[in-house]
Order: C-alpha cells, then sequence, then structure tokens
C-alpha cells in the first residue's frame, strides 16, 4: 500500500489550528506548500492555503479528500509563509485568518492569480498551414506583431472563433508576460537638488548599509527626508532590486506619487490601496512577485506583498496610527517590516519628523541608527509658537478675539490661514438651556453630534441619525442650543467675521463625495480658499506655501485624557500641523488656545521641540514602568449582555500570576457602550516581552477552549497603540 498524503491546510475560521485532508493521486504530483486548495468545511466550501504535506494525521480513517487543487504552483514563497507565520505567532491570530489578511481578496476566493493580467496571444508554429481564411491572417498578422493582446483581438478583426481553433490545434498559446525589462535598462534619474551636509551624511550612511540595518531618520518637517529616500533608491534600483514604501493612509496624494515618478522614469512605479479595486491590487500584487514592478508605493497592508527581490523598505511617517490595523489580526505595519527586513537581511528606513516613543527608545538603545536633520531643506526661519492663554477670554464658537485678531493681520498681508479642529460636525451635543438636557445617543454612551445643515443628530460611533427635536424632550421646552463646537460651526462663524474671505472646510463630511478631496487640495494650492478650517484631515503631509498662521483651537483634550499615549499624540499633531506654516521662506505662526499655558508638555514642546519633548517624554514612561520600558496587550470583549462580559473576564484572572506579569481589570472602555454592546478590557503587561508572550499564549489556547468566550466577542491586541 502507498502512503497516503495528508494536506495541513489554513482556513479561515475563527478557530486556533489547522486543519488536515487527504490528497488524492491525482493532486499528489502538483500539490505544495502555499498553493491553495478547495475543500468542505462543515457546509461551506472554503479556499485554504496547504501550510504543510505529511504522510499521517491524528484522525486519518476520517479525513476528507481536498476538492479542488487551485493553484499547480505555491503562490507564496518560504519567505512570504514565514512572514505570515510570525504574525499570527506574535500578534496571537489564528493563520488562516492572517493569510486572509495578507492575500488579495481575488485570490482568497480562489481566484487565478493571473487574473487581473491581460493575457497575449504568441505564436507557437508558424509553418502550419491552416485552411481558413481569418485563421491565415491571425498568423500572418502574429508573425509581423509578436503578439497580440486579447483585448485587441475584435478591433483587429479577429473573432473568438477564430482565435480558439488556432487554439486548439496549438499553432498559437495564450500566455500571461510580465515586463522585466527595466532591470537590464540604466536607471534614468530626474533633476535632483544638491543634498545638504546632513542628508548627505544621512545618505552616506544608508549606502553603507550591508545586510539589515534599521535606520531612524528623524527630520524636522521640511527638513528634505523624502529627498534622502529618493536617492537611497537609486543603488537597489542600479542593482535591478526591487523596493517598498509604506505611507500612511492620508499620505498617498498624487504629489507623492509624481514625484517618485519624476525621478525615476523609466522603472514601473506601482500603488496600493484602499481606493483601489480587487482587480487593481491584484495585479500590483502580481506584478511585485514578478518583478514587474519596481517600486510599489502602499499603504498599511502592502507590508506583505510578495517581493521577489526586495532590497529596501522604506516606513514614511512611521509614527501614523494608521500602520496599526485596529481590527482581525492587529498587526504593526512598520513592526512587520522590521522583522522582514531583518529576515531578508536589508535596510530599512524609518522616517518622521515626530518618531513614536518606541521608535526613538530603539534608536537610543542603539537597536537602530540614528540620522539625524535639523534643518528645513528651503528656509532658514523656524516657526513661532503663540500659547494663548484662554482663561477668562472673551470667546465666540471657541475662538478668542485674540485669536480673530490674529487671523486679521495675516489675511491683511494676503497670506492663508489654517484653523484646525479635531471635531467634525456643528457641536458635538445640544443642551436644553432650561433643565440641561443632553442629546445623546440611544445605544452608545455617547453625545449625538448636531450638524446643523442637514438638522440631524449623528452618533459618530454607531452611525444612527434622528432628527433634530423641536421641543427638549426631558422637559418641553423648546430653548435647546449648541454646545462645544465642530469645524461646522467654526466655518459659519468665520464666514460671518470676514464675509469677503473664501472659506473651505476639510473634514470627513465636507470630502465624502469622490475626488472632494482632491478637488478641495488642489483649490488651496491655487490660493483661492484664505481661510482653511479642516480635522486632521489637514494635518498631514501636505504642502500649503502660503499657510502663515496655523491655529489650534483645542489643545486642553490632549492634555488630559484616560489613555497614557495622548500626550505623545498631541506632541505629533502640534508638530505635524505646524509644519503647514511657514513653508514659502518666511517664518509662520502656530497659535495654541490653551487653558493650561504653564503645562510642562507645552512649554518644553514649544521651547525645545519635538525631539527634547519625545526624551522627556521617555523618562516618564521609564519612570511610570509604561511601554516602551514594559511590554502591553489589551483583551477586549463585548456583548449586550454584561454578565457574560463578568463571566469571561473574571474567569481569566488567575488566583496567582507569572512573576514579572501584571493584570489590570476588568475595565470599562473608554466608550462604555457602542451600538447597544458593553464593551470591557483587561490590560496585561510583562516587564519582559518574552514572558508576557509566553503567558498570552497560554492564555489565548485557554480561551480558544473556553466555554465562556462563545457567548462575547472577545479579541487580543498586542502592543495597542490606543487604549480605546
Ligand atoms: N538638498 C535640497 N536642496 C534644495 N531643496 C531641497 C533639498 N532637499 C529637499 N528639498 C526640497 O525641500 C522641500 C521639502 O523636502 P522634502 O519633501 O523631501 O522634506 P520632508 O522632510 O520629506 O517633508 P515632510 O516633513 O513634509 O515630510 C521639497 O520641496 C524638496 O524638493
Ligand atoms: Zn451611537
Amino acid at each position: 500500500m502507498t502512503t497516503p498524503v495528508v494536506a495541513e491546510i489554513a482556513l479561515n475560521v475563527p478557530l486556533y489550528r489547522n486543519f488536515d485532508y487527504l490528497v488524492e493521486p491525482q493532486f499528489q504530483t502538483n500539490i505544495a506548500v502555499g498553493c491553495r486548495v478547495a475543500v468542505q468545511f462543515g457546509r461551506q466550501q472554503l479556499v485554504g492555503i496547504v501550510v504543510a504535506l505529511k504522510s499521517n494525521s491524528e484522525f486519518l480513517d476520517k479525513l476528507k479528500p481536498i476538492s479542488r487543487l487551485i493553484d499547480n504552483n505555491a503562490i507564496i514563497d518560504r519567505h512570504m509563509i514565514s512572514l505570515i507565520e510570525f504574525a499570527s505567532h506574535y500578534y496571537q491570530n489564528p493563520l488562516g485568518e492572517c493569510y486572509q489578511v495578507a492575500l488579495p481578496t481575488l485570490l482568497n476566493k480562489g481566484e487565478a492569480v493571473d487574473k487581473s493580467a491581460v493575457p497575449i496571444i504568441k505564436l507557437i508554429d508558424e509553418n502550419t498551414s491552416v485552411n481558413g481564411k481569418k485563421q491565415r491572417q491571425l498568423i500572418e498578422h502574429l508573425v509581423d506583431s509578436g503578439s497580440t493582446p486579447v483585448t485587441e483581438l475584435s478591433a483587429l478583426g479577429f473573432s473568438s472563433a477564430t482565435v480558439k481553433s488556432l487554439l486548439e490545434k496549438a499553432i498559437i498559446e495564450k500566455t500571461v508576460e510580465y515586463n522585466r525589462d527595466w532591470q537590464s535598462k540604466p536607471l534614468a534619474i530626474g533633476d535632483k537638488p544638491k543634498l545638504k551636509r546632513e542628508q548627505a551624511i544621512a545618505l552616506a550612511a544608508i549606502n553603507q548599509a550591508t545586510g539589515y540595518t534599521c535606520y531612524l531618520l528623524e527630520g524636522v518637517t521640511g527638513s528634505g527626508k523624502t529627498e534622502v529616500y529618493l536617492q537611497a533608491l537609486e543603488k537597489p534600483l542600479q542593482q535591478g532590486k526591487q523596493a517598498l514604501v509604506l505611507v500612511p493612509e492620508i499620505g498617498l496624494t498624487p504629489q507623492t506619487v509624481n514625484r517618485f515618478r519624476r525621478r525615476f522614469p523609466n522603472v514601473p512605479i506601482m500603488l496600493w490601496h484602499s481606493a483601489m479595486t480587487d482587480n487593481e491590487r491584484l495585479s500590483t500584487w502580481r506584478a511585485a512577485q514578478t518583478q514587474s514592478a519596481a517600486i510599489v508605493i502602499g499603504t498599511r497592508s502592502s507590508v506583505f506583498l510578495p517581493f521577489a527581490k526586495l532590497a529596501m523598505i522604506i516606513v514614511d511617517e512611521e509614527h501614523d496610527l494608521s500602520f496599526k490595523q485596529q481590527d482581525s489580526l492587529r498587526y504593526h505595519a512598520r513592526d512587520l517590516a522590521c522583522f522582514r527586513a531583518a529576515k531578508l537581511a536589508i535596510p530599512l528606513i524609518l522616517g518622521s519628523a515626530t518618531p513614536s516613543l518606541e521608535t526613538i527608545h530603539n534608536a537610543t538603545n542603539n537597536k537602530y541608527q540614528l540620522l539625524t536633520l535639523t534643518e528645513r531643506a528651503q528656509t532658514q526661519s523656524d516657526n513661532q509658537y503663540v500659547l494663548l492663554d484662554m482663561r477668562g477670554q472673551h470667546q465666540q464658537s471657541g475662538l478668542a478675539l485674540a485669536t480673530l485678531d490674529y487671523i486679521k493681520k495675516e489675511l491683511t498681508k494676503g497670506k492663508q490661514v489654517m484653523v484646525f479642529l479635531n471635531r467634525r460636525g456643528f457641536s458635538p451635543s445640544l443642551i436644553c438651556h432650561e433643565c440641561g438636557w443632553l442629546s445623546q445617543c440611544q445605544r452608545c454612551s455617547a453625545n449625538a453630534t448636531y450638524h446643523k445643515h442637514i438638522r440631524n443628530l449623528i452618533c459618530h460611533h454607531c452611525g444612527a441619525q434622528e432628527h433634530v427635536p423641536t421641543q427638549c424632550p426631558s422637559c418641553g421646552s423648546t430653548q435647546i442650543i449648541p454646545a462645544g463646537q465642530g469645524t461646522e460651526q467654526v466655518a459659519e462663524f468665520l464666514a460671518e467675521s470676514f464675509p469677503d474671505t473664501p472659506i473651505t472646510r476639510v473634514d470627513r463630511d465636507s470630502t465624502r463625495k469622490k475626488g472632494s478631496l482632491e478637488s478641495a487640495l488642489h483649490d488651496i494650492n491655487k490660493g483661492e480658499p484664505r481661510i482653511l478650517i479642516g480635522t486632521q484631515m489637514l494635518a498631514k503631509g501636505h504642502h500649503f506655501s502660503e499657510v502663515s498662521l496655523v491655529v489650534i483651537m483645542d489643545v486642553d483634550s490632549g492634555l488630559y485624557s484616560y489613555d497614557f499615549r495622548a500626550t505623545e499624540h498631541l506632541a505629533q499633531l502640534i508638530t505635524q500641523v505646524s509644519g503647514r506654516a511657514g513653508r514659502s521662506g518666511e517664518a509662520g505662526t502656530v497659535l495654541l488656545q490653551t487653558h493650561f499655558p504653564e503645562h510642562p508638555l507645552l512649554q518644553d514642546l514649544i521651547n525645545n521641540g519635538y525631539q527634547d519633548f519625545s526624551r522627556y517624554a521617555l523618562r516618564e514612561r521609564e519612570e511610570t514602568l509604561l511601554p516602551p520600558y514594559t511590554s502591553l496587550a489589551i483583551i477586549r470583549c463585548e456583548s449586550h449582555k454584561l454578565n457574560d462580559i463578568n463571566n469571561f473576564l473574571y474567569d481569566l484572572i488567575p488566583e496567582q500570576l507569572p512573576s514579572g506579569i501584571q493584570l489590570l481589570g476588568p475595565v470599562p472602555a473608554a466608550l462604555e457602550r457602542i451600538a447597544g454592546k458593553y464593551r470591557y478590557q483587561l490590560h496585561i503587561q510583562g516587564n519582559e516581552r518574552k514572558k508576557l508572550h509566553l503567558y498570552l499564549h497560554q492564555l489565548v489556547s485557554y480561551i480558544s477552549q473556553s466555554k465562556l468566550a462563545t457567548k462575547v466577542r472577545w479579541s487580543i491586541d498586542i502592543d495597542p497603540v490606543s487604549m480605546a
């Protein structure tokens, strides 16, 4: 009897294990680790990936056969498999779910890897004589042209019947070819500036890398970090190798992409982001694999692209929170990039004006090599900070009268002004002037935001909408007034205060229509609106050369928060937003409205800059034993029934914890209820990453067997970036 072949398959089901299936003889020659298969699972057909082949199984007599082998070759190589396995292990997520996140949607659905590529028709045998006139014409055409994309055949007058009969006679073949010409041509390099001293030092360090090194390029806004990336890319490209440039979701603007394309006009640069169609994404995926893309510029999940010859990874704005996925596989693209670069022995560049404290910690510990850019590339001048003391100030719609004077002064000089408030809508709630009733969402522990122009109350957490009541639901009074400010209100107030000044608002509401953000940014760059009011959508990466004053309306909410990272994020935001001012050569002004002008954080930040602030903040984290000096994980749990949550979470608390592990909770999440569900957390902290990891491993394996877990929705978040 021949030995059986058993395939271990990772399936996208929320279970912490793989599944064995029998490989029948017809599939045995082609099946390999990394091939996709279709299998029967319960009553469904699922697509899974082969992660191991073996000759035995615990359940041998009960095994079902594989229904279909989808690929005749592995679609991912050993390196990709180890990356995904690492993600599964590190983030404690079922392997099948990790594959689901790592592979393009079409591949998860079982489509062919070349689905989105346009196949071509090629002649295999030109000496054959055929009878049909059209068939002869097609052969002659192919003798002349070499090959033809199938999409052009009908325009050339060839029917699919003609093509089909030649295919059957094996005179022509249909294939997909990827163009790798760029690898053999000399690299063309567009105009580039001469590097400043600090840039040149950074570049020289990066060019010296042999094997894995992680560089932290810490450079103030506008110091020419992108220029360093561009020149660092020359070396791998000249060797015909590939590079990945990871950018935050909001950073993938046409401006950025064009800059790369102008610099490297003869290499294929492809994109990867969430607004692309499934077909487009599959074609970038395949291009990375077949080396027909030299550079991919992509958001978070591009860290999983299957490059065949990856030689450099760049993570721009490495501190950006969009690199951390907040559901299913809660991975951090920067950290996986680090794993990947180390495994491939290639350089990794992390760039930011405001690096995360984790990254700075690694740089000061010499795990990363620190490269610093302290001067702006095009101006000498530094922005001026003004801490506007709001205590006792007369204010309207959240703007102090003194702030209005500042705005007026800049407008008179013909400059642009940017006002920043991270709250959309007209006001965060409505209040009854007589009884104090507040508009709240029925299903969340949150206010319902008033949107004036559509006269609706909208919950920003569950999306629930209702009409604004004409009378107070509690006392019947008609005096219901807005409480607090959102961008809609500030825009309205500024329009009244400066009636002849064009104003543009940029937030999620004003940019809902496709293309509206692009057109707003375009107008801003042309200088049409003189006042810009927006949420953090305005804060990052854009270059507005005429802006000379930036107003940050609400600084205080970041100073006092339940989240220990809030001050770090506030400092990053202030620094990034202020980087929007004074780009045209003259210094700009950054005005911060606050009730706490003496706050040490604000003082440190404005007097000494982010670099200084961050080192100070790190010392504080060290004293309070918070990350990065300890490791943290959160177990989140939600359910309509508070009882089920308590049963589940209290069951996880052992009588005695291993040494070096601390447990806090259960505590309610910042929003205790969303859409009717209660939300609670358990915080687990470890003095050593390894120990914590081991402990979590045992915990997760306990949970995966626990009956109590089936009554709630739970998740685990390793190295959380938000405590929400
Ligand atoms: N060595 C240089 N000489 C002259 N101009 C330069 C030089 N380096 C960069 N620049 C220009 O300075 C501006 C800012 O540079 P760049 O965009 O590379 O900075 P950045 O640090 O990436 O900016 P941001 O902080 O917005 O991410 C750009 O217009 C760029 O073309
Ligand atoms: Zn709600």
